[in-house]
């Protein structure tokens, strides 16, 4: 049996994440965390959420990243890096779409929220085997200064991408 295809044009869920980059040394740091409740929980994702009703996405990320590490970032200052469409055939509720932001300066130390404790990982050291299966796949591009727009579907395990394809820009 193939894999249920995704409806047409069905309005997703928005949700948004920031990757908070820092330099040490000459060294490009980017903030982390292991998600302590909900969706994805145990996994490391960036900063981010879904939006409010009548939120824009660069103000949901703002507000994100104030609220799971206490930094303060500038919408002016995010650099919209893409958007990322999950399909979950086999758990429709899970399906969204997320827009995908870095943020390269900020003030304020991060301190651990409700959401996560954050961690500061080395460009080459983001544990990507530990993160949602998708991210192994586009993250690394994003954080050496690329832009994403793709769509991956996850199969009955809820877990794994078994379907993902590029759109024409
Ligand atoms: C399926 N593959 C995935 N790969 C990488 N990242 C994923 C993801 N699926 C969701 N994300 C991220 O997760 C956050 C939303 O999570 P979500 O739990 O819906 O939001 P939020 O934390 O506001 O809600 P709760 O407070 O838990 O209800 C958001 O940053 C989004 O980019």
């Amino acid at each position: 049996m193939g894999e249920p295809v995704p409806g047409p044009s069905t309005a997703l869920p928005q949700v948004c994440v920031c990757y908070v980059l820092r330099e040490v040394d000459g060294r490009a740091e980017v903030l982390l965390g292991r998600k302590k409740h909900g969706l994805g929980r145990g996994y490391y994702v960036g900063l981010g959420g879904k939006l409010e009703p009548g939120e824009s996405a660069t103000d949901a990320a703002v507000r994100e990243v104030h609220e799971e590490s206490g930094l303060i970032v500038l919408a002016g200052e995010l650099e919209p890096r893409g958007l990322l469409t999950y399909h979950f055939p086999h758990r429709e509720a899970w399906s969204q779409e997320s827009s995908v932001f870095v943020a390269r300066s900020f003030t304020g130390d991060p301190a651990p929220s409700d959401e996560l404790d954050p961690e500061w990982f080395a460009l080459d050291e983001v544990p990507l085997d530990e993160m949602w299966d998708d991210a192994k796949r586009w993250l690394p591009g994003v954080l050496a200064g690329g832009r994403v727009r793709r769509t991956f579907v996850f199969g009955a395990d809820l877990s794994s991408v078994v379907h993902e394809h590029n759109h024409v820009a």
